[in-house]
């Protein structure tokens, strides 16, 4: 049995407060926050296109949010292609959790040596078209966290694809002690698939900043995890 985590994702907060944004979470009873990394692309001129290399909410926000909440656990999802570039940058301002995109590199075993090579743990994505088995035994066992995105990463507010739901289920059944996630969607009303599927580590955007209590969605999700967990683990 594996315990409910609450992740929410910050990309849905007040970027003009966000170290508050993160302490009203953490004092609302979130575990871990969620740092949604998406790579930058800039058209610089009209006739040729100039790919920054950058990505939004990277090192040096964690950076800033960590110098006022030290112990903070950043789950940091990186929505980037060559995802190993990233990863000393991630570390040294403090990310707690590297979770790259198995659809982004050919040699995911590597990555995750190079995560935990930093003392961060490894999480290991997959996109609304990617199957659960593409995740493989071996991924997956050296894997700390696999992230079932119900949505097509790059936005936050998307509707829930229910259709996502039995890759948490086979994966699941594949590693019973795993933390899986599932983000994009999810809030008080696709919560219940998520979590009797055995997701346990949930992200949510607006469905926690946006709301007028987000210590009670926050516990509401919790509870609705632990309780299918405990079903589960019968
Ligand atoms: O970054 C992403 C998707 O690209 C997610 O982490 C969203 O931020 C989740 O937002 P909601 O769907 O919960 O509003």
């Amino acid at each position: 049995m594996v315990k409910a985590i609450i992740s929410p994702s910050v990309l849905a907060s007040d970027f003009g407060n966000l170290s508050a944004e993160c302490r009203r979470m953490i004092k609302g009873g979130a575990e871990w926050l969620h740092m949604a990394s998406h790579r930058i692309m800039t058209k610089l001129t009209l006739n040729r296109s100039h790919f920054v290399p950058n990505i939004t909410m990277g090192a040096p926000i964690l950076t800033c949010v960590r110098k006022g909440i030290p112990d903070i656990f950043m789950d940091c999802h990186m929505m980037v292609a060559q995802p190993e570039k990233w990863v000393n940058d991630i570390a040294d301002a403090g990310g707690a959790l590297y979770c790259f995109h198995l659809e982004a590199t050919s040699d995911p075993i590597s990555l995750i040596k190079a995560i935990h090579d930093r003392n961060m743990k490894a999480g290991v994505a997959i996109s609304p078209d990617t199957p659960s088995t593409a995740v493989t035994d071996e991924v997956g066992e050296k894997a700390d966290m696999l992230l079932v995105m119900t949505v097509y990463p790059g936005r936050g507010g998307q509707k829930f694809l229910d259709r996502c739901v039995p890759k948490v289920a086979e994966l699941r059944a594949r590693f019973p002690q795993k933390d899986i996630e599932v983000d994009g969607g999810v809030g008080p009303k696709t919560i219940d698939v998520c979590a009797d599927a055995g997701s346990n580590v949930i992200v949510a955007g607006t469905a926690i900043f946006n709301a007028p209590n987000p210590e009670e969605v926050i516990q509401f999700l919790k509870d609705t995890v632990n309780t299918a967990q405990a079903k589960l683990a019968k």
